[in-house]
């Protein structure tokens, strides 16, 4: 039943829209105003409705505030606290739409790193000289709480961990001299293991080649999306080491990628990811891929190399099986900002071109992302680059996440970007709890894939329909290498195309009040991908202290591991009682209820009939009477018994 307060900020939102409808004198616009302000100010405080229903209100409530700011030319009474105290008033104007003076802030505001050769565009975003005074106090203490990070605070409380993914392409800044040589050591150590096998020093020993050609990644989350974005971004055309990812559990997609193979896996490096080393996703791709080997007659330990924290099972199984090779994933590196650890640079570094018979410069994805961080280090917002990133983020999103990320790279080989960009933002801001334990549910959705792709997909919707996103915009200035380029039409190349896309694009959402930032950089290499990668893992952290939660955990992410392990107890359980029946004389096949009581889980009667429907697809259950269609009607038995089971 809905809840008395519930239904008010249900009934005052319905209100304030039919206010908002009304409005067509500025005192009128003054009284919806008002309105809209106390509208918002309810919802904030109210306990009873779900946050994705709230944000979506207060969200749909600051638009109102802002057409009526656009539509009634008046400055804007808008709540100082509409949200609890934490957040700073977001107070939309109306978009600054005359040309010389967006001109003047474009130029004003525009960010430019010379030795990067990277810009930064935050023009069209509406952020006022007040807000930006506002959230100044929370920036420096922003800034404060980074620098404490950089020198080795536990910046992880929840987890008691030390997050040192900065010390990574710069280990000077590491708080110890041990950190420092841990990370010098891997790093030389990546370099040497890549030459040796590019160069054909370690060999596969069954292959007929005589060295290795294909590269298979399992990894997970932070232990795939990184080197998939780097591989997709910077590896050359045609690798005599090509690299494939397996990163889920989905059996077809495993089997998809060992065919592929074929009689290339004996010529395979399979490199094993997992900072914890227990995923168990990534505990399956492992052991399918190595029945594969069992199968081919290879032997998987010559051909095996793991990414993993000291000690852990994955590597405890490594080194016992005498894989060829182990590099450690450090406790103080999260899965998401691991793409400067080994578990980003070995897939990297091993990506080689066949002109150069060398793999990307994982020497300058390193040096770019330091270059970016030294920039992110200057205290005065404007002149950084990732705190100008958070600002508009809580600009945009009133600092609550009412508005989604659109990232949209105009550059095919960037398409990842935003799939990695989902991770490290997403998986770091979207907190149920603020540091101080207060209720908060953050979150800022990132989505997106590549620019002018998109545009014939769902830019309809970001021009004309709901207003609930602000995009990005990755523009590369070098279209092809040089001495490529034609004009497939006077004066026009096919590149001027795909600038003209993006910047008709950009054009057209202000033109209709949707914001954006634009990142610019002159090409995609490792040093500019680096730097990418550096500005938006600092932009999270920075944006992550303006709204005063923990970055670098993931709780969230749990509940649902521990779920899926209960309904595998379940699955094993339901087994169990199937194979008792179906091992009487005759076979005695079993309702859904039936199972379920003596399973003494009658309350998970859905989850074991799910569970039946699964495995009649998969031909491990049989069924007797009915069809999945009608779950009462089934019944269910085993097509063998085993009877060792049942005295198990
Ligand atoms: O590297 P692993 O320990 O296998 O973890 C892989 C992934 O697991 C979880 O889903 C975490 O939420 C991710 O942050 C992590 O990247």
């Amino acid at each position: 039943m809905a809840s008395v307060s519930s239904f008010c900020s249900s009934s005052s939102t319905i209100k304030s829209e039919k206010l908002f409808k009304k409005t067509t004198t500025k005192a009128a616009a003054a009284t919806a105003t008002t309105f809209i302000s106390s509208s918002i100010r309810s919802l904030r405080k109210d306990p009873t409705i779900s946050s994705p229903l709230r944000s979506n209100l207060i969200g749909q409530n600051l638009n109102r505030l802002q057409d009526l700011s656009r539509t009634q030319s008046v400055a804007r009474e808008v709540p100082a606290d509409f949200s609890n105290n934490e957040v700073v008033p977001v107070e939309k104007k109306g978009l600054e739409k005359d040309s010389y003076a967006l001109w003047r802030r474009y130029v004003d505001w525009m960010y430019q790193h010379k030795e990067l050769g990277l810009f930064i565009d935050v023009s069209r975003i509406g952020f006022t000289d007040e807000f930006v005074e506002e959230m100044e106090p929370k920036f420096q203490a922003a800034f404060r709480a980074m620098q404490a990070l950089e020198k080795g605070a536990i910046a992880n409380p929840d987890e008691g961990r030390m997050v040192g993914h900065y010390w990574l392409r710069n280990p000077l800044l590491s708080p110890n001299s041990f950190l420092r040589l841990q990370i010098e050591n891997t790093l030389e150590s990546i370099c040497k293991f890549a030459d040796d096998i590019i160069g054909g020093k370690i060999k596969p020993p069954s292959s007929p080649v005589g060295r290795f050609t294909q590269i298979l990644s399992v990894g997970i989350g932070g232990s795939a999306l990184g080197p998939q974005f780097v591989a997709e971004a910077l590896a050359p055309d045609n690798p005599p080491l090509k690299i494939r990812f397996i990163d889920n559990t989905d059996p077809a997609g495993i089997d998809h990628q060992i065919a592929q193979l074929g009689p290339e896996l004996a010529s395979t490096l399979v490199i094993v990811i997992s900072k914890s080393g227990g995923t168990p996703e990534t505990r399956n791709g492992l052991l399918e891929v190595q029945k594969a080997f069992r199968e081919a007659g290879l032997d998987f330990s010559k051909q095996g190399v793991a990414i993993t924290q000291e000690n852990s099972l994955l590597d405890n199984t490594a080194r016992i099986e005498g894989w060829v090779a182990r590099f450690p994933m450090f406790d103080w590196v999260g899965g998401r900002t691991s793409e400067m650890s080994a578990v980003g640079l070995l897939p990297a570094a091993l990506q080689a071109s066949t002109l150069s018979h060398q793999g990307i410069d994982i020497k300058e994805m390193l040096a770019g992302a330091s270059l970016m961080d030294e920039a992110n280090r200057t205290t005065v917002v404007k002149n950084n680059p990732a705190a100008l990133l958070a600002l508009c983020w809580y600009w945009a999103s009133g600092g609550v996440g009412t508005k989604d990320m659109v990232v949209l790279p105009y550059k095919d080989s960037l398409l990842l970007f935003s799939r990695y960009l989902q991770q490290l933002v997403m998986e770091s801001l979207g907190k149920e709890f603020d540091l101080d334990g207060n209720r908060v549910n953050q979150g800022l959705t990132v989505y997106g894939n590549k620019g002018s792709t998109d545009q014939h997909a769902y830019i309809q919707q970001l021009r004309e329909g709901v207003h609930n996103f602000f995009a990005t915009f990755i523009e590369v200035l070098r279209d092809r290498p040089p001495g490529h380029d034609w004009e497939l039409e006077p004066g026009v190349t096919c590149g001027d195309y795909l600038f003209g896309m993006l910047q008709g694009t950009r054009s057209a959402l202000y033109s209709n009040d949707r914001e954006s930032i634009t990142v610019t950089v002159q090409e995609v290499t490792p040093r500019s991908v680096g730097a990418l990668i550096a500005l938006y893992e600092r932009a999270v952290g920075i944006y992550a202290s303006l709204v005063n939660i923990n970055a670098y955990h993931q709780p969230g992410v749990e509940a649902g591991k521990k779920a899926a392990g209960e309904v595998l107890a379940l699955q094993k359980r339901v087994l169990a009682v199937l194979n008792e029946a179906s091992c009487k004389e005759p076979v005695e096949p079993l309702t859904l209820d039936e199972i379920a009581d003596r399973c003494h889980a009658p309350e998970q009667i859905e989850m074991i009939y799910k569970i039946i429907a699964h495995m009649a697809a998969n031909d491990r259950a049989l069924i007797a009477d009915g069809s999945c269609g009608s779950p009462r009607s089934i019944k269910v038995f085993l097509g063998e018994c085993n009877v060792d089971d049942i005295f198990a």
